[in-house]
């Protein structure tokens, strides 16, 4: 039996920081983590960092052999995920009190976990405390002939193709589909993507919604909307996938399909049964405190069935320290106000309401608007497209919300997070000093068009 303190299952964003930070004051720690491909977890090896390596590759490769720029990008985010696993385990593993050990974790007991190690060797475990963060997984919907295609990748597995799609069919018109429908728009594959929902990007206000259309139409980006994909044909070198649309049976044929509907959390094969630990249909059951039913044992992260967002987990791991080692009022409360954002090649960063939210919920507001071709910095960046709007409460002049399309969004939709949090009347982004050129500088603009 190995014991310690404290003992992780999955080294994910909250789990390696809460890991580091009580090594840090000297306890023990045990991190089990099962793929030694995923030191650092999801967000540094399939996620958040490679998507966005590539994208940033995709947007400097325009010139050359399409299928070349494909391949070298792959290598290049191969080799910043490498850099950064190594990296995350060493901030662990350097570590005295740390020890990570490589196997599949699964619980026992309500304090007694069991490890099975790739070799076949399993290693019985005890803590004191117990931190489950395991992340999520693709869900891959029932439609014959998917599941089993060859011609079927989700998100990490089209990553590591170094062929580069000829035509993409993209399942899913959400975060993922969108953020992959720019890449590999960019890299030069056809992309169709197919979503279930009647609106585009739902959650978005309209203006928002249409414009981020028309602008993926113009770069080559398909939308097949209101499709209910029924069955998918495996054919030699392509696949035909067949939806239904307003009434109409449709087909399209594609040589890679990505599966991006979601994602469900890592429930399964953990014995969460063997130790008491409740859980529904969107993960393991959590109090504001990320407690679960049974005493010192959390679950931190997408595995307890909320936003999926890295500086979520991160935010999860704040939350849980502050109860180990600070006064315990730290609660999912602040995560109710954080900004969102779509990594495209003209970023969509929002925060707080939108125009038609408060309009259809009667709050009183004002409005501010600019269109980025007004910015400076957009013209010296090469992207004038999109435009930045601002809503404010027309009594105490503080921000109700933000939605920001334009380059470098996801940068200044932070500020106004700050702003908004620190209950700040507008007005001190409005006359505050910039550092010029920047997208920032916008917002002396930007709020000085509030009426
Ligand atoms: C393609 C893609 C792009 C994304 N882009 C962004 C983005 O730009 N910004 C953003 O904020 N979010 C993004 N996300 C979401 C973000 O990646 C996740 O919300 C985040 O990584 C979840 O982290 P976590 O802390 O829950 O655990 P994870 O980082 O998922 O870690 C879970 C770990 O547990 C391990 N594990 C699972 N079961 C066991 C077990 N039984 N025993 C041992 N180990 C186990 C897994 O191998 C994994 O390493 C993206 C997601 C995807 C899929
Ligand atoms: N930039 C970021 O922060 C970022 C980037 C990527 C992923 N993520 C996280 O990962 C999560 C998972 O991403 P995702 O894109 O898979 O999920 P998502 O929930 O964002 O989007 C899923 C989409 O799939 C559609 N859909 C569902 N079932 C379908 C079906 N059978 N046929 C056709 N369409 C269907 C839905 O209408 C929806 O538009 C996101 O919710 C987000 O939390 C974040």
């Amino acid at each position: 039996m190995i014991t310690a303190q404290n003992v992780f299952i999955g080294f994910g964003k909250a789990a390696k920081t809460l890991a580091g930070a009580l090594a840090n004051r000297g306890e023990s720690v045990i991190m089990i983590e099962a793929s030694d491909k995923m030191y650092g977890g999801t967000c540094i090896n399939v996620a958040c960092i490679p998507t966005k390596t590539l994208l940033t590759s995709s947007q400097n490769n325009r010139l050359g052999d399409a299928q070349e720029n494909y391949r070298s990008a792959i290598v290049n985010k191969n080799d910043v995920t490498g850099t950064l696993r190594s990296s995350n385990l060493h901030k662990l593993s350097d570590k005295a009190t740390v020890t990570v050990l490589n196997g599949w974790a699964e619980f026992e007991a309500p304090k007694q976990l069991k490890v099975t190690y790739q070799n076949g060797k399993v290693d019985q475990i005890s803590g004191e405390r117990i931190f489950i963060n395991t992340g999520s997984t693709p869900i891959i919907p029932e439609i014959s002939g998917l599941a089993t295609s060859p011609f079927m990748q989700t998100s990490e597995t089209l990553m590591d193709q170094r062929r580069l799609p000829k035509h993409l069919a993209i399942v899913g018109g959400g975060y993922i589909g969108l953020e992959f429908a720019s890449i590999y728009a960019n890299f030069g594959s056809q992309v169709t993507i197919i979503d279930a929902g009647k609106q585009f990007m739902a959650r978005d206000e309209r203006e928002l919604a249409m414009a981020v259309q028309r602008d993926m139409a113009a770069k080559g980006v398909e939308f097949e909307l209101n499709a209910q994909v029924t069955q998918v044909i495996n054919q030699v070198g392509e696949a035909k996938i067949e939806f239904n649309q307003d009434g109409q049976q449709r087909t399209i044929t594609a040589d890679t399909i990505l599966v991006a509907t979601g994602r469900k959390a890592n429930i399964a094969k953990l014995g969460l049964d063997k130790a008491g630990i409740a859980t529904n249909q969107r993960g393991i059951i959590v109090d504001d405190h990320l407690r679960t039913n049974v005493d010192n044992i959390w679950a931190m992260g997408d595995v307890r069935g909320g936003a999926q967002f890295t500086y979520i987990s991160l935010d999860d791991y704040r939350i849980v320290l502050d109860q180990l080692v600070g006064d315990g009022k730290r609660t999912l409360a602040e995560q109710e106000l954080v900004p969102h954002v779509v990594f495209l090649n003209t970023p969509v960063a929002t925060i707080g309401l939108n125009e038609e939210q408060a309009k259809n919920q009667q709050i009183a507001y004002q409005v501010g608007k600019l269109a980025t071709t007004a910015v400076p910095k957009a013209h010296v960046l090469g992207n004038t497209t999109g435009y930045l709007k601002v809503l404010v409460d027309p009594a105490n002049h503080e921000i109700l919300g933000a939605t920001l399309y334009c380059i470098e969004a996801q940068e200044l939709i932070n500020m106004i997070s700050l702003a908004m949090h620190q209950h700040l009347p507008y007005e001190v982004l409005r006359d505050q000093i910039y550092s010029h050129p920047t997208m920032t500088e916008a917002f002396n603009d930007l709020f000085g068009t509030i009426k």
